[in-house]
């Protein structure tokens, strides 16, 4: 039996050095970004051993003094919200952040417990033992470079042996690429079993990797014709010393792009004066400059090697370029909860780079990037790329064009900034229909016109429940009408004027229009118009509507479905996962139960979907710190004698008060001779934590033209 060994250095080396590169992502703000602060250089080892004095003489060393920071603020977007965003907890989960091809930024979940990783780890590396292969100072999902146990290394001691050790630690493969040696193999920490871990393509890409050096492949430092072509095109001496650029002779002299990992060429594409591009044969294929984005949160993702240089010429070191566009193995198997770095696609403005913008958007996560703009030449065309940008308006445009990257659109995620032009007309009235048109008889008009508003009331009132804590589940329900949606925005207005919170908004009943109209008057405490509902008092002016705009967009980011099709609980969340990392939102309001797609297996009862979707609905708030507010509507209540309706009315399940942290019933009287109708009973049914309040009702008041609502006495049974 392999005795289970208490973390062995090795793998403790593994995770140390494979878990610490996106700690931080999104937990930095603005101002204290340093972003580009210089490395170390990188330039290869090899080329300082292999460069002559002309290289030298060519690729002055002095550096740039002043880097720049990416201005996240200017984007409007203030970042220290994610500051509050609790992290998951990682138990039993290994994080492995592989430095290879695009894996680089894709880190692996492997859940596997670290017990079991570190047993499997002693069982392959007593294989390897056995076979003389020492892994003691190796890195999981990388290719070793060592002296081959088997050959020395020949006279040299040359380190041509590669070991490959597979992320879930069950595979080890081998090669001496030493001609005179060869040696091959590969061996697995457990040999039977489904959990063998056995990739062909793997094993033949092994077989294939060669080992190169400048040496080997012949290059060459720079000549002056090269060294003026790159100057012609902005990019200095400095900047092609430091990322290792050379040249190659054959028929005809071709720059050499080095392509390294840990200053160390891996392999090399060349590209000739006729801008044809091949690339050194059985090589391993890894993004340019690689070594650039090690150690950072934000990253810059360029389609060309000249780009790279390009960014680095305006002040971005932190950017990799990737290699033949979109890379087409990259792991389907996103990191589910700690995606938060800020990277930054810059690919070409025409459409095939914005294909790979798109697909690298869709396997990165679309809510850790952002896009740029390049911009315009003439009123029908932009420039290109990073090069032309730095090439016709110099460094400090292209520096503008990464300052001023936007969020990488999310499809069903909205700012209100996206409906400005339609909240305008409305306000506007320009519409045509906003106050609704005549029924025909003056008499019914009174109480109803066929709208697309709905007449309204409101009042400001002080929140009676203490704390609206973080991270819960309230329910809140109401026979229709009732005033639910009312009294949650009021809620909210209040919270946000209290606390800052901000809210992702799910509310499917509501046109953005009429939300926004709704959400404004509260804040403003005046009509948006001035209409039968609004008496006397005047509506907001047009300052005030400007202001307005401005708080509703930077206060609440819209879920909604743009095609016909209802949203299912997974996607409404997905999205408020994506408002919570990309906006810091604190809240989210899903509006109503009913409006969501609700398909079930046939073999599962309403119950236990119901119970699922809850689970999911709390994993989130837990998971996110972000409130979540749902509301579900009351079966059909027979004989209902206009009392408040009971939580465990709810139409679906007990589940919904069983499950939820907080329970509300919205309630208002509708007989005016037992009060005034515009009084609303909170009726607090169940609060899990007592530190946020207690079971109890509030009552408070509707202001209609305002829709706020105000504290007052309860009313007195007549
Ligand atoms: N206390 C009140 N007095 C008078 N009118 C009210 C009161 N509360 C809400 N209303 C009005 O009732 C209408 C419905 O309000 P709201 O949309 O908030 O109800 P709801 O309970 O969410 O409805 P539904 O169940 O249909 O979604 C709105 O026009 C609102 O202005």
């Amino acid at each position: 039996m392999v005795p289970l060994i208490s973390p062995h250095r090795p793998l403790q080396k593994l995770l140390l050095t494979t878990t610490t590169h996106n700690k931080n992502f999104f937990f930095m703000n603005s101002s204290s970004k340093h972003l580009l602060k210089f490395t170390p250089s990188v330039s290869p080892s090899s080329l300082h051993t292999y460069h002559s004095p002309q290289l030298l003489s060519a690729f002055p060393t002095t550096q740039k003094p002043n880097f720049l920071n990416f201005s996240i603020k200017k984007c409007g977007l203030s970042y220290a919200a994610y500051q509050k965003v609790p992290r998951p907890a990682k138990d039993g989960i290994l994080m492995f952040s592989m430095f290879c091809s695009m894996y680089d930024f894709v880190r692996y979940i492997i859940h596997f417990s670290k017990e079991e990783m570190t047993a499997r780890f002693e069982i392959l590396k007593k294989k390897l033992e056995a076979a003389g292969i020492d892994c003691d100072t190796c890195m999981v999902g990388e290719y070793n470079r060592l002296i081959c146990p088997e050959c020395d290394g020949g006279d040299t001691r040359e380190k041509s042996f590669s070991l490959f050790i597979a992320q879930d630690v069950n595979l080890a493969m081998w090669q001496c690429f030493r001609a005179k040696c060869g040696w091959r193999g590969h061996v697995r920490a457990f040999e039977s079993g489904k959990e063998t871990y056995s990739n062909p393509e793997e094993i033949a890409k092994v077989k294939r990797i060669q080992v190169i050096t400048e040496e080997s492949i012949g290059l060459e430092p720079l000549c002056n014709e090269l060294l003026a072509y790159f100057s012609e095109r902005n990019i200095s001496g400095e900047t092609l010393r430091r990322n290792g650029v050379m040249q190659k002779t054959g028929s005809e002299v071709a720059i050499a792009f080095t392509y390294r990992r840990n200053g160390v060429l891996v392999s090399c594409k060349y590209r000739d004066i006729n801008k044809k591009f091949w690339q050194e044969k059985d090589t391993e294929k890894i993004l340019y400059g690689l070594d650039d984005i090690k150690e950072e949160t934000d990253i810059i993702i360029v389609e060309g090697e000249i780009d790279k240089l390009s960014m680095e010429e305006a002040g971005f070191r932190n950017c990799v370029s990737v290699p033949d566009g979109a890379p087409s193995k990259v792991s389907e198997k996103m990191p589910s909860e700690e995606k938060a770095s800020r990277i930054i696609l810059a690919t070409d403005a025409d459409a095939p780079g914005q294909a790979l913008a798109e697909e690298l958007a869709r396997r990165l996560g679309r809510e850790r990037c952002w896009r740029v703009k390049w911009p315009k030449k003439t009123e029908a065309e932009v420039y290109k790329d990073a090069n032309e940008v730095l090439m016709c308006l110099g460094p400090h445009a292209l520096r503008e064009v990464i300052d001023q990257a936007e969020l990488y659109p999310i499809r069903g995620l909205f700012t209100f900034r996206d409906f400005f032009g339609e909240i305008d007309q409305y306000y506007y009235q320009r519409l045509g229909c906003e106050l609704g048109a005549s029924t025909g008889w003056t008499g019914v008009d009174g109480y109803y016109k066929v709208s697309i508003t709905l007449l309204f009331y409101g009042c400001r009132w002080k929140f009676y429940l203490e704390q609206v804590v973080p991270g819960e589940l309230t329910i809140v329900t109401g026979v229709p009408n009732s005033g639910k949606s009312e009294w949650i925005d009021a809620l909210l207005c209040n919270i946000n004027e209290s606390k800052g919170w901000k809210f992702a908004l799910c509310s499917m009943e509501n046109k953005v229009r009429e939300h926004a109209r709704k959400l404004m008057e509260k804040h403003m405490r005046k009509p948006f118009f001035t209409a039968g509902y609004s008496g006397s008092t005047e509506r907001m002016t047009e300052e005030e509507f400007e202001r307005g705009k401005q708080w509703l967009n930077e206060t609440f980011h819209l879920i909604r479905c743009d095609d016909d099709c209802l949203p299912s609980i997974t996607w409404v969340l997905d999205l408020a996962k994506a408002a919570v990392l990309r906006h810091g939102v604190e809240g989210l309001v899903i509006d109503p139960y009913n409006e969501l797609d609700h398909q079930r297996p046939p073999n599962q009862t309403e119950t236990e979907y119901v119970s699922q979707m809850l689970t999911k609905i709390k994993r989130f708030a837990q998971h996110h710190s972000c409130h979540v507010w749902f509301v579900a509507h009351p079966r059909q209540l027979h004989q209902w004698l206009g009392g408040p309706p009971n939580l465990y009315d709810i139409s679906g399940s007990a589940h919904f008060i069983n499950k939820c942290d907080n329970g509300i019933v919205i309630h208002r009287n509708r007989n005016p001779e037992k009060g005034p109708i515009d009084q609303v009973q909170v009726c607090v049914r169940k609060v899990r934590n007592k530190v946020a309040g207690g079971i109890g009702d509030a009552h408070l008041s509707y202001n209609r033209i305002t829709g706020e609502f105000r504290d007052v006495e309860p009313i007195k049974d007549r």
